[in-house]
């Protein structure tokens, strides 16, 4: 942080003590006369490059379960909060916009509230906001394309789509309250919208959410990853009142119908509004070292969601998935919903995926009688499950080969964007897209079609760093998805080999 931003930080951190935004579970910050921080017993601001930016680090070793941070309600940032300035409630309950989301309306009163500037109460927390978002409906068509996967492509056009059809429906009841220029616009929408997805956790009142200053400063781990260390666990004196927890952006896609049925649906402590607390109450998912990173698990999601609603992805994602397209006559032959069949993150083909494809390889006339075994995961004969693995593995192959580029292009290419970044020189520059190739001609035309500047002009304004960055999370993403299917041959081909030789054993014997 620049000397002027961390001063304006330890501002906010001591707007927020005065509030009673406490890290330390015993007492509130506000009994402390004229407190300079809210953090220092618990927690405190860091930067984390790998792992999510400015987040929050512990200041001393914290064990499993206890409360490591406290925001009264009275800080939080929701619907009703924000409507008791009289203009802005008297505009947004007249029944013209009662077709509006929730989300619609909070996304309109945030910019509503930018538009204060200094004056607004939340000031010295809105200041602190980002700038931009890297979340899928901020994607151009250069960026989806980089995606190269047709789902993913899909997604991001929907993700612009919808963005654009709420803004337009929300533009009359901007257009009333008068906001400035600059925050009616699209880019404006898809910062605010992008403020509440990404940050916003969930409230038992508002299914828009709210907005939690300093507790929207912890980043993410995608839950599972803890140790279930239950001897260290601090007994959570308040965990029944919690309400369902730490769901940013209220869309948990945690499926249980997932890969084995009735696991998977581990209850998230980490996080949530407590009534007898009015307060919003965050708790260690884990222990926690001096110095380590204390992370909250906002969901579970797969990379191309968390892309979604939070604008950046992980290399390991233990719920990463991907799916790969059935023939429409598998469907029937078993009740998995379609979204239980996919590829594990590990290569591994899912539970569902693998029941399924077993019925579909056994003779129709005998699917009836074999279907209970298949039901419960077993295999139904070694030359079944060769059929049904080489099928998987035929069609992983034909998707990679359907590709624009191979993983290793990809591989290049993303170790070329990085020193892109890093490059501040505009010789080594023209050096770097030349060698980059044609994705690297898209990017120069999408980044300035008009005026035709050369690539070092380009690289130094604001606008291109931005789809730099949107360019090299489509490029991971694509090499993540890539990974999967590459891992889900080898797990085929291994499997197949170990089964075949097993059949030969078995018939010498
Ligand atoms: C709730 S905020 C967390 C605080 C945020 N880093 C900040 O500076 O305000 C969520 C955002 O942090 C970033 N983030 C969180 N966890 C991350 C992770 N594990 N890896 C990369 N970025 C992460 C993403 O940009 C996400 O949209």
């Amino acid at each position: 942080m620049e000397d002027a931003e961390q001063e304006g930080f330890e501002r906010f951190l001591k707007w927020a003590a005065n509030l009673g935004i406490s890290d330390c579970p015993t007492n509130s910050s506000l009994q402390t006369k004229n407190p300079t921080s809210c953090l220092g017993h618990s927690l405190t601001v860091s930067h984390f490059p790998d792992a999510g930016g400015r987040g929050l680090a512990a200041v001393r070793d914290i064990k499993k379960g206890e409360l490591v941070l406290r925001v009264p309600k009275s800080v939080l940032i929701t619907r009703d909060s924000l409507l008791k300035d009289e203009k802005l409630c008297s505009f947004v309950n007249n029944s013209t916009y009662s077709s509006l989301s929730p989300t619609q309306i909070l996304t309109v009163c945030l910019l509503y509230e930018m538009g204060k500037g200094k004056s607004s109460w939340w000031y010295p927390y809105l200041m602190h906001l980002p700038r931009s978002y890297d979340v899928l409906a901020s994607f151009s068509e250069f960026e989806m394309q980089a995606l190269q996967v047709d789902d993913a492509i899909w997604s991001a056009e929907k993700a612009v789509s919808k963005a654009k059809s709420e803004w337009k429906e929300a533009c009359s009841l901007m257009d009333a309250l008068k906001l400035k220029p600059q925050l009616l616009t699209f880019r404006a929408w898809i910062w605010a919208s992008a403020t509440i997805s990404s940050r916003a956790l969930h409230i038992p009142w508002d299914e828009a959410g709210c907005l939690c200053p300093v507790g929207d400063l912890f980043n993410y781990a995608a839950p599972g990853e803890e140790s279930n260390d239950l001897e260290n666990v601090v007994h959570l004196t308040n965990a029944s009142s919690l309400e369902d927890t730490s769901l940013l952006n209220g869309e948990n896609t945690d499926d249980s119908t997932g890969d084995q049925p009735g696991i998977g649906s581990e209850r998230l402590t980490d996080g949530g509004f407590d009534e007898n607390m009015a307060a919003y109450c965050f708790y260690a998912r884990k222990n926690y070292k001096k110095g380590n990173q204390v992370l909250l698990g906002y969901g579970t999601y797969t990379n191309l969601e968390l892309l979604e609603h939070y604008g950046f992805l992980l290399n390991e994602n233990p719920n990463d998935k991907v799916f790969i397209p059935l023939e429409p006559s598998m469907y029937s032959f078993i009740s998995w919903p379609k979204v239980s069949m996919y590829i594990h993150q590990d290569g591994k083909p899912s539970f569902a995926l693998l029941s399924t494809l077993r019925i579909w390889a056994t003779p129709p006339n005998q699917r009836r009688s074999i279907s209970h075994l298949a039901y419960s995961g077993s295999q139904l004969s070694v030359d079944n499950e060769i059929s049904v693995l080489k099928w998987i593995s035929k069609n992983c192959t034909l998707i990679l080969s359907n590709m624009l580029t191979v993983i290793e292009e990809d591989c290049f290419l993303l170790s070329t964007i990085v020193k892109i970044k890093n490059s501040h020189n505009p010789t080594e520059l023209r050096k770097l897209l030349c060698a980059s190739g044609g994705e690297a001609r898209a990017f120069i035309e999408s980044s300035d079609p008009q005026k035709g500047k050369s690539g070092s002009e380009l690289m130094f304004s604001g606008k291109t760093k931005r789809v730099i960055d949107r360019w090299e999370l489509a490029v991971q993403w694509r090499i993540r998805y890539k990974k999967i299917l590459i891992d889900c041959i080898s797990y085929c081909t291994l499997t197949i080999n170990s089964l075949s030789s097993q059949n030969i054993l078995a018939m010498r014997a």
